[in-house]
């Protein structure tokens, strides 16, 4: 541990680990909008085209910061699950004893990561539905599905802030202006020679404040109809759709979707789908610029897997907002000496940061960065999602996404991934159209 981290170690926002009984409960017939209908302002939420979490309430919790955030948080989980008595007739990933997590992008944050078990969670994944009550031996006694369903219930009322009109929103600068931006990437430009540097990815914010308070259930609700191919996700005020999935694990099998390389298709003419070819898959830049992410992921995955499958050739992904190159990774993971499959929180550390949101090479490209950017990234693009108690778990990268710093105000992120060659002019209106998937979830557009 550095002496650095050593001084970030927090006590105050931690239980130590508790023992915790965790009963899960298979639903027979739920609805189909189970998850949909279970999105409220204080829920955390992992969900994904109807399927994935919702939890509700705190059963435990670790805050944790600086260079040991992910090693300190996964050391209390393992605690965690040592000491806990878990009922789980279901045993798919994200059932019985769950954890929602998000980390700081940097070391350097005063953001403070987090893993939080939720006293409910309910969970679905096709056909399959089911709900998980965890708390004290005590409470759980003798607890059965209805006494589940009801608990469920009035967590979700608790969870829920009073309806009131959409505010008025108005958005402004944040931690650096678009000037500064722009001269940030122009002169990232100038150094990545010197510096040996072939990509940056550098990131702005803006800041969105409401006339009145910020209802997370509705930009939830809009997040999920809009971009129901992406990763709607919500932990603690943190809230956003990510088409990125940093890992997801399963039963050991590790499988990433990587993107780099960005179209605003706003910007498409008649003929969309052969802009999007021409401008993306054929256009050099941007073919290098989602080599160099798959590489560093390839790089962090082949220590810890074997028979790793990455395509020859990327995809083109349409979102409601841009055109991405896109690649599946998919690869075995290989246990250690102990006989141990690392979970997925293990490979989100490995993982992270990835091309896609810091640079080539990464370590000078995070150098760099702090140079530049001039910015706290507190959870964006870091890690945030879900893992069990057997270790299956999905991380996405928190992008497309924001903070709710106040009832009223929310700091939306988005960034750019810089090569030889970019134009800061184009990149600025990259980021515009990163956020607008949040801008129009908070009706500012
Ligand atoms: C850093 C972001 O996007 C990354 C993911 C996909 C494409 C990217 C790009 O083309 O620059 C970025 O690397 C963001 O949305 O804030």
């Amino acid at each position: 541990m550095s002496a650095d981290s050593t001084a970030l170690t927090p006590t105050a926002h931690q239980s130590p680990a508790p023992a915790l009984t965790s009963v899960t409960f298979k639903f027979q017939d739920a609805a189909q909008s189970l998850i949909s209908d279970s999105l409220r302002h204080h829920a955390m939420v992992w969900t994904r085209n109807g399927n994935g979490l919702v939890g509700f309430g705190v059963a435990a919790q670790i805050h944790t910061q600086g260079e040991e955030r992910f090693a300190q948080a996964r050391a209390w989980f393992a605690q965690i699950i040592k000491l806990a008595q878990i009922t789980d007739p279901i045993t798919r990933p994200g059932s019985g004893l769950v954890a929602f997590g998000s980390f700081a992008f940097s070391f350097t944050s005063s953001f403070a990561s987090r893993l939080v078990i939720p006293e409910v969670v309910l969970g679905k994944d096709g056909e399959h539905a089911w709900i998980t009550v965890t708390g004290t031996a005590e409470k759980l006694a003798g607890m059965q599905f209805a006494d589940a369903l009801a608990l469920a219930e009035v967590k979700l009322a608790q969870a829920a802030i009073a309806a009131s009109a959409p505010g008025e929103i108005e958005l402004t600068t944040g931690q650096l202006t678009a000037g500064s931006y722009l001269e940030a990437v122009t002169k990232a430009l100038g150094q990545f020679e010197d510096r040996g540097i072939s990509k940056l990815v550098l990131a702005r914010d803006i800041v969105a404040r409401s006339s009145s308070p910020i209802d997370l259930a509705s930009v939830l609700r809009t997040l999920t109809e809009q971009y129901g191919n992406c990763w709607t996700y919500a932990v603690d005020g943190l809230v956003g759709a990510t088409p990125e999935m940093l890992v997801r694990v399963t039963n050991g099998l590790a499988e990433a979707r990587v993107l780099a390389g960005t179209l605003d298709r706003a910007t498409a003419g008649a003929d969309a789908t052969g802009y999007a070819h021409a401008q993306l898959f054929e256009d050099p830049k941007q073919r290098h610029e989602h080599q160099l992410a798959i590489d560093s992921l390839t790089e962090s995955l082949n220590p810890i897997s074997h028979g790793m499958q990455s395509p020859e050739e990327p995809f083109i992904l349409q979102l409601p907002n841009v055109w991405h190159l896109a690649s599946d990774v998919r690869a075995e993971l290989r246990a250690d000496a102990e006989g141990q499959l690392p979970s997925a929180l293990d490979v989100a550390e490995i993982f992270h940061p990835t091309a896609a949101v810091c640079g080539t090479p990464t370590k000078r490209a995070g150098v760099l960065l702090r140079e530049l950017e001039g910015l706290d990234r507190g959870p964006y693009a870091g890690p945030v999602g879900w893992v069990d108690s057997r270790g299956d778990g999905e991380f996405g990268i928190a992008l497309r996404g924001g903070m709710l710093e106040t009832e009223n105000m929310m700091r939306l992120y988005a960034g750019c991934g810089i090569v030889p060659g970019s134009v800061p002019e184009a990149e600025l209106a990259e980021s515009w159209a990163k956020m607008r998937p949040m801008r129009q979830a908070l009706q500012a557009e």
